[in-house]
């Protein structure tokens, strides 16, 4: 069940997990996993209290990595099955510390837990030594892999880089983006190879790049090859996710597309003519082919 106001959730003493789980990372998930199995002890539900958007996208103007729907659909699968997602603006960040402690005793929280990082209300002013005033808090410590934390920021960092491996393995799963089919220059056709192009959140993180993906939706499940950029053998400005189905033939206008990326392929670059493009995404569907053993 998912609620946005305080006063929607259900009564009763709980255990309250509370983050922005961006990406719902490995970190995201060990944290999650000890408040399930506290939860399960106590015979209390675990209630997860996220902020929509991540509150460092509303502060610093930063990409997400997931919206609230995917958020919510990560957390279900990690077993988490209520949410307080509340709308992270102007107001709720101006909000002082005992705010979020009162928020917190109105949820009837019997245990808290955070990462090490978290801070709260207006100035990050309030920390753990808040929250144990309302219920004995647990404070997890952030998950280490390849001698670094794994943090949403450094999944971020490496997605900005088209890094999409080394993402799938801080983020426990595949890297994905889903948009609807929208109509673009009707050059792909032309060139042999039409894309579907997906009208993407603009703050959604995207890998820049080609890449082997896998995309699905009510047509079906394909395999593919994903173009993130901005065309400049076309000209073009605007940042796109553009994805070939491999094997596909039909029309895809306005229906819901949702790609996940497995390899990086190459840069995306600029071609001497419309000639040399279509003889390189040739060679990209015949990589991409060897990739998924087609
Ligand atoms: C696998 C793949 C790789 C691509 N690589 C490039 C590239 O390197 N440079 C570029 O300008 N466009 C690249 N494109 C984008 C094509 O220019 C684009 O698909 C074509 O313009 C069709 O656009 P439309 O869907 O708006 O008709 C690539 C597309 C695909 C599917
Ligand atoms: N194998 C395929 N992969 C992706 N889209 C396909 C495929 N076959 C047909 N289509 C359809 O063709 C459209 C893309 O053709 P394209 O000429 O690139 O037009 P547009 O510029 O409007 O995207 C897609 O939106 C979809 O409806």
């Amino acid at each position: 069940m998912l609620f946005s106001e305080v006063a929607d959730v259900p009564k009763g003493p709980k255990v309250v997990a509370v983050g922005s789980f961006d990406g719902v990372h490995l970190g995201h998930q060990y944290l999650l996993r000890q408040a399930l199995s506290e939860a399960k002890t106590l015979k209390a539900p675990l209630l997860v209290y996220t902020f929509d958007p991540p509150t460092k996208v509303f502060t610093r103007g930063e990409g997400f990595l997931m919206d609230l729907q995917e958020k919510v659909e990560a957390l279900r699968e990690v077993g988490v099955e209520l949410i307080l997602a509340v709308p992270f603006n102007e107001e709720f960040a101006r909000r002082p510390p005992e705010a979020f402690l009162e928020d917190l005793r109105a949820l009837q929280a019997s245990r808290i837990y955070v990462g090490e990082d978290f801070r709260f209300g207006q100035g990050r002013a309030g920390g753990p030594e808040a929250l144990e005033r309302v219920a004995p808090t647990r404070v997890v410590p952030l998950l280490s892999l390849g001698g670094e934390a794994v943090k949403s920021s450094r999944i971020r960092a490496l997605l900005r880089e088209g890094r999409v491996e080394e993402a799938r393995h801080l983020l426990g799963r595949l890297y994905g983006a889903y948009g609807v089919v929208v109509e673009g220059d009707r050059m792909g056709r032309r060139l042999g190879f039409p894309t579907a192009n997906l009208a993407v959140h603009p703050l959604k993180v995207l890998p820049p790049g080609v890449f082997a993906v896998e995309a699905e939706g009510a047509f079906g499940r394909y395999k593919g090859v994903a173009n993130v950029g901005t065309r400049p053998t076309l000209g073009g400005e605007e940042r796109r996710l553009e994805v070939h189905l491999l094997g596909f033939a039909g029309e895809l206008y306005g229906e819901e597309v949702r790609v996940r990326f497995l390899k990086r392929l190459r840069e995306e670059r600029r071609f001497p003519s419309l000639e040399a493009l279509r003889a390189q995404i040739a060679e990209d569907v015949a990589e991409a082919r060897a990739y998924f053993g087609l």
